[in-house]
């Protein structure tokens, strides 16, 4: 991928998308397209067609996706398989069909069954059930594995499949309904803490009354700060043909690259995240567990060797990504002093 190679990030506005860009740019790659779903609806296979007929990206990063949280996914099934199979259908096919050089699509390790065993590698992929509050999303994401590694076989294109843990970072979703629970607790916690909250009074007085986690805590998950994930898919585009062919795997007719996990290869319970979350804000009240809510799948850890013998490995530990986030969180959210901010002054 060359500095002026005409580059396509879809979702450019999202969490990973907007780290992508971010992170492109400031390695002095200038080229670089961009459409707002409104500009571009991704689910529409004349507009797809049409804009790669014209613009003729040369690289593609797939991160336009229906995403969300464990209670969104469980209420929205159809339009996290519906609007999942029509963005990555029409992007791989008209990538496909305008001659792109190499796509990274974005999957998630949620594509992996429920009890696999753990670590989690790459070939447990299609060895059990899934999780059932997203299995609509999960399927979705396995079609899109398949169609790029069809694609591979009978085309000879690069389309490469990654898988990320659990995200988090600067443009992410707090919508307490649709969000994830990273950002989820950052926001609960702040609100409470300012008395916006849970039994706030909403006049700022420091309140702090309870903060609700859902389900029982027990869940681990693993996180990875989006910058870090950018980073890794940089490095996934821009892999030298040696390391390429490393990450190809028996296909049958020719070999197929495989897909691949990123992550940090560490979890944490639930309810050891958010005490965390609560130290860093500094909410002095209690927390409280609903019950009522999903606990999802129990545990998801990547196994991270594949990425790790090709020489990816994450940077930024949890706790400085917990504490970068809350402070962009702070700016550019809730709209607070950083300089000033009571409780607040790790940076
Ligand atoms: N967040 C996470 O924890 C994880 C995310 N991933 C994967 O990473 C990828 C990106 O996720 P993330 O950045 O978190 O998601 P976001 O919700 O933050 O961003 C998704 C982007 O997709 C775009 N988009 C959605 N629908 C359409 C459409 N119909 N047409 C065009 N564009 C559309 C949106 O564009 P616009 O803003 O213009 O509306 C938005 O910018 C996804 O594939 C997801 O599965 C994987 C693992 C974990
Ligand atoms: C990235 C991944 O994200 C989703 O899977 P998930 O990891 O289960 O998602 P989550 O972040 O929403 O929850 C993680 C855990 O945390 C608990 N939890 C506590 N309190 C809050 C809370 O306040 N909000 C949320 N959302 N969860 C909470 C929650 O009950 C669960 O036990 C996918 O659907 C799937 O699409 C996917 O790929």
């Amino acid at each position: 991928m060359d500095k002026d190679s005409k580059i396509y990030v879809a979702g450019h506005r999202g969490l990973v998308g907007s780290a992508i860009v971010r992170k492109i740019e400031a390695e002095g790659y200038k080229n670089i397209v961009v459409r707002t779903s409104s500009e571009l609806d991704l689910r529409n296979q004349a507009a797809v067609a049409d804009f790669f007929h014209k613009e003729k990206p040369e690289y593609v990063f797939l991160a336009a996706a229906k995403v969300g949280g464990i209670v969104a996914n469980n209420s929205f099934p159809a339009e996290f398989i519906y609007d999942n199979l029509m963005i990555q259908t029409n992007v791989i096919h008209h990538a496909w069909l305008n001659g792109v050089t190499k796509l990274l699509f974005l999957g998630s390790t949620c594509i992996y069954p429920k009890l696999a065993p753990q670590p989690i590698k790459e070939e447990y992929l299609l060895t059990g059930p899934l999780e059932p509050t997203n299995e609509a999303y999960a399927i979705a994401k396995i079609a899109g594995i398949k169609m790029c590694q069809s694609y591979n076989r009978q085309y000879g294109t690069r389309f490469v499949s990654a898988m990320p843990t659990n995200l988090y970072g600067p443009n992410d979703n707090f919508d307490l309904e649709t969000s994830h629970v990273l950002p989820a607790l950052i926001r609960k916690f702040h609100e409470a803490k300012m008395g916006n909250g849970e039994r706030g009074t909403g006049n700022g007085e420091k309140h702090q009354a309870h903060v609700t986690i859902w389900g029982s805590g027990t869940p681990k998950r693993e996180f990875i700060h989006v910058d870090d994930l950018a980073d890794a898919c940089l490095f996934l585009m821009t892999l030298p043909e040696e390391q390429y062919r490393s990450l190809l795997i028996p296909g049958p007719q020719s070999p197929v690259p495989a897909l691949i996990n990123i992550g940090s290869g560490e979890e944490v319970t639930i309810s050891e995240l958010a005490l965390r979350i609560k130290e860093i804000v500094g909410f002095a009240g209690e927390l409280v567990f609903d019950s009522t809510k999903p606990d999802g799948t129990p545990r998801k850890l990547s196994d991270v060797s594949r990425i790790h013998a090709i020489g990816w490995k994450h940077k930024i530990n949890l706790e400085e990504g917990l504490r970068n986030v809350y402070r962009w969180y702070l700016k550019s959210v809730a709209g607070a002093d950083t300089e000033t901010h009571d409780g607040f002054s790790v940076y």
